[in-house]
């Protein structure tokens, strides 16, 4: 029995290959435009198909869902984290979401090191007096850095990429603690060498570095408030490649530029939006624009698991990637 041919809509361009096999498997609309869709472009393209590929750009709120076609029964989210999308308004519409977990994890960690040892070893300083042409040769006193072999790193949010982070971290001969909503399991504690701390509290206080690697959530809104940074030791050094809004940001840029905190290395910022520009003119930052799982592997693995989970659902089966609602 042939399967059932379905509509597809990607709001924005995707990589060659994937929008190539894509237009193989189903019959795909793809948005020709790099920029995110407005919101009446994004219910006008939800009327009419059985399936919505959205990025974290798109806002897919209660009010869209509302107005979304009969057929749309899959928003098959091209990205890990859905904190764009309300997963229980979709269900509450008969709409399942799913997402692509896992498949920039070893990506984004190896982003969230290169974070840690720009800010810690001060490489875009280096960077800039080579391209100004301000260097004056090899001084035992110029640029110099903070080791980050045998600091102790906090890890808040040990799913995937925090422990990809701290396989990685251990290489590097740091000392790896973490806070989880759940612990893990006795051995895979021991395979890390990470030491659980219950009280989030009690782990900022100790860390030399925290990074961050929990969804943003009701939850996890503002997690890192101006209580809990004013927890940390001034020496500490803040790197992020979750979501912004895990950040209270203009707390973490008043303690920045008051030394209250040394540093921070940002690839994400609040509202999925452009940094506070007062972040922009601090010295003891680094900021990347959402780049951690950039890499032309991990994108095109990211439209794989994005097919595979819309031709699961044309099988008559549930995605294997589907988002569960937590209303359910
Ligand atoms: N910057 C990027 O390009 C990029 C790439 C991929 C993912 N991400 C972000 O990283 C996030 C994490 O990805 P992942 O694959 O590791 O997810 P994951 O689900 O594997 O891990 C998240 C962990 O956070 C924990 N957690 C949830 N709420 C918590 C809370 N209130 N307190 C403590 N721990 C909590 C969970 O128990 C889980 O262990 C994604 O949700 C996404 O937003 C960013
Ligand atoms: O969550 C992810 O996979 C990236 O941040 C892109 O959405």
């Amino acid at each position: 029995m042939s399967r059932k041919r379905l509509s597809v809509v990607v709001t924005r361009r995707l990589p060659a290959a994937v929008e190539h096999r894509m237009a193989e498997l189903f019959d795909v609309t793809v948005r020709d435009s790099d920029a995110p869709m407005s919101r009446d472009e994004l219910i006008a393209a939800m009327q009419e198909v059985d399936v919505l590929v959205p990025t974290v750009n798109d806002r897919l709120d209660a009010a869209v869902f509302e107005q979304a076609g009969e057929r749309l029964k899959l928003v098959a989210n091209y990205g890990a984290g859905t904190d764009h999308i309300d997963v229980n308004a979709a269900h509450a519409n008969g709409i399942m979401v799913s997402n692509t977990p896992g498949v920039g994890a070893e990506d984004t960690a190896d982003m969230t090191l290169a974070l840690m040892l720009s800010v810690t070893r001060r490489i875009p300083e280096g960077l800039s007096v080579m391209q100004t042409g301000d260097w004056d040769g090899w001084s035992p006193t110029a640029l110099l850095g903070g080791k980050i072999g045998g600091r102790s790193l906090g890890i808040l949010g040990m799913g995937r990429i925090g422990q990809a982070v701290a396989r990685r971290a251990r290489a590097f001969g740091m000392q790896v603690h973490y806070h989880n909503r759940n612990r893990l399991r006795p051995e895979t504690e021991a395979d890390l060498g990470a030491k659980y701390w219950s009280s989030l509290n009690q782990m900022l206080a100790q860390v030399d570095i925290l990074t961050i690697h929990c969804p943003h959530t009701p939850s996890t809104y503002h997690i890192m408030n101006a209580r809990r940074l004013a927890l940390m030791k001034p020496s500490a050094v803040i790197v992020n490649t979750s979501r912004g809004d895990v950040i209270d940001e203009n707390a973490l840029t008043r303690m920045l530029r008051s030394g209250e905190i040394a540093g921070a290395g940002l690839d994400v910022y609040e509202g999925g939006a452009e940094p506070n520009p007062r972040l922009r003119a601090l010295k003891n930052v680094v900021l990347l624009p959402h780049m951690a799982s950039a890499t032309v592997e991990g994108r095109e693995e990211m439209g794989a698991r994005v097919m595979l989970n819309i031709s699961t659902h044309a099988d008559g089966f549930r995605p294997p990637d589907m988002v569960i609602p937590s209303s359910l």
